[in-house]
């Protein structure tokens, strides 16, 4: 039985964009359909007949390497073009499902306060404390409080766009999970308090894009003394890593998250409300 080697001796494993013409290799195009002047052994590989080449396309690269013979250039079959077309998309498939299995594992390793009984059970407690201190309704309700307390213009004005800066959170974070629709971790368990109906989805994590964006916030404009500005960054980063200790996120969920909260603090400053806008806005729909 004659060799693959043999049978192509310009072909020695070499990267399948290769074509051999004359015992010269050339770089095939991997996303341009091959010109009239390309070489005849290279145009019939696209054959005039689809089933053949559907067939072709959905053998595995496995199968294409190991049927030698089938592959050999001199033999009028030169390298598949589907190969390089289908080389990127899938690298990018698998690098994606790699981080995501990172992710699921990290995340259920993490998982250590999921229920009572599991493993760091104990400190559920103190995550739940967490849990409320980066939940919706204290920032919103302690900022409401705020701003009626607020005797100083300036008080007012920062407290308003705190307040504006949340429900920007609440309706941000509602559309991206409700477009991405990621299930939370089987582990969780789904007894938290006050949730919207797309609160049954993970991605990104409501709890870390807040902490992000208020955490910004109250070092921008509230929170001044060195040991505070350190709580500040405790706290949110406490509040990221109580989401997957509990069981609630993975941990890509948290990473976006804050990254999301961190854009969302950008977007309170460029749409920020001076008393003037406001005196504007109220002017013109009194
Ligand atoms: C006034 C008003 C509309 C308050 C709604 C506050 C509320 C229910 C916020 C939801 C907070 C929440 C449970 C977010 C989910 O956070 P994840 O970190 O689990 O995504």
């Amino acid at each position: 039985m004659p060799s693959p080697k043999a049978k192509n001796p310009g072909r020695s494993g070499g990267s399948p964009v290769l074509g051999s013409s004359n015992g010269r290799y050339e770089f095939m195009s991997l996303t341009k359909p091959l010109n009239r002047s390309s070489p005849p052994h290279l145009l019939q590989r696209q054959g005039s007949d689809p089933t053949t080449a559907r067939l072709r396309a959905s053998e595995s690269p496995t199968r294409r390497r190991g049927s030698g013979s089938s592959t050999g250039s001199a033999s009028g079959q030169g390298p598949p073009e589907e190969d390089g077309i289908r080389l990127n998309p899938s690298l990018i498939r698998v690098a994606l499902s790699s981080l995501l299995a990172i992710d699921l594992w990290l995340s259920k390793r993490l998982g250590v306060c999921a229920c009572e009984d599991s493993s760091w059970g104990s400190v559920r407690p103190l995550m739940k404390l967490l849990e409320i201190s980066g939940h919706g309704i204290p920032w919103l309700a302690g900022t409401v409080y705020c701003l009626y307390k607020s005797d100083s213009a300036a008080g007012q004005e920062v407290m308003l766009n705190l307040f504006m800066g949340l429900l920007l959170d609440l309706i941000l974070v509602g559309i991206v999970k409700a477009v991405v629709r990621r299930r939370r971790p089987a582990h969780n368990r789904m007894d938290m308090f006050a949730t919207f109906s797309v609160d049954r989805y993970s991605f990104p994590s409501g709890h870390a894009t807040r902490a992000a964006m208020c955490g910004r916030f109250l070092l921008a404009h509230l929170v001044l003394a060195a040991p505070l500005r350190v709580l500040v960054f405790l706290w949110v980063g406490l509040v990221g890593l109580s989401r997957v200790m509990l069981g609630r996120h993975n941990v890509t969920d948290v990473m976006f998250g804050f990254w999301m909260g961190y854009c969302q603090y950008n977007l309170v400053e460029m749409l920020w409300l001076s008393p003037q806008t406001l005196q504007g806005l109220l002017g013109q729909s009194a």
